[in-house]
């Protein structure tokens, strides 16, 4: 069994079709055709219509450090509702255990640079971000569509990288086994070269969301 807000090896690799990406050092699963054509298209659409520059919990002074647009879904509209759902049924997580879901849209040239989705205890606002649903714990993320050059996702430490493809989830446990946070899930969004490139990001904490 699994504690609340947090999935597993075991959950996952008893999804049809999810496959772990072959690493000592994290757990990363990739499962393709998460999404269907359709699906995609209406989350893309949703994002297009409400995005915003993004934002950075942990501001390091670096104002190219991520470049992309975001867009809060909105849980009412029934295909965020579906997604949500469809969501706590392949992680095995409560959904009220996920933060709000967020769209990210980039354009050429846009990336968000090497980091770590947990935060890090020693910074000075890890109470102001953890203090009442605790630390992320796992990261699910669907890309929406194919994009035509770049836009991949890159694990430098383990050097994995994984191509953006409509449909596909990518799932992380952003801790060891043993609860430790783990810098070897450092990643890179890397600058789209050509189109455009559109994901929805979820990240699941210790705690519910409030
Ligand atoms: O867009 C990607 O490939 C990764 C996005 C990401 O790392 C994040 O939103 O935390
Ligand atoms: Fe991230």
């Amino acid at each position: 069994m699994q504690a609340p807000g947090e999935s597993s090896a075991a959950h996952l690799m008893a999804q049809p079709a999810m496959q772990r990406v072959p690493t000592q050092r994290l757990e990363l699963f990739v499962l393709r055709n998460f999404l269907d054509a359709a699906e995609c298209k209406e989350l893309v659409d949703l994002i297009e219509a409400e995005r915003r520059p993004s934002t950075l919990a942990n501001h390091n002074g670096d104002n190219l450090f991520r470049t992309s647009e975001t867009c809060d879904l909105h849980h009412d509209h029934p295909a965020v509702a579906a997604l949500d759902q469809k969501l706590a049924r392949v992680s095995g997580i409560d959904a009220a255990y996920g933060e709000r879901l967020q769209g990210q849209r980039y354009e050429v040239g846009q990336e968000f640079k090497a980091h770590t989705d947990y935060f890090e205890p020693s910074h000075p606002d890890y109470q102001k971000y953890c203090a009442t649903s605790g630390q992320r714990t796992w990261t699910f993320m669907i890309y929406l569509n194919d994009v035509e050059a770049g836009g991949a996702t890159r694990f430098k430490v383990v050097d994995k990288i994984i191509q953006p493809e409509r449909g596909k989830l990518l799932a992380w446990n952003n801790r060891r086994v043993d609860g430790t946070l783990n810098a070897a899930t450092l990643h890179h969004a890397m600058k789209v070269r050509k189109g455009r490139k559109y994901v929805i990001t979820r990240w699941y904490r210790e705690r519910p969301w409030a």
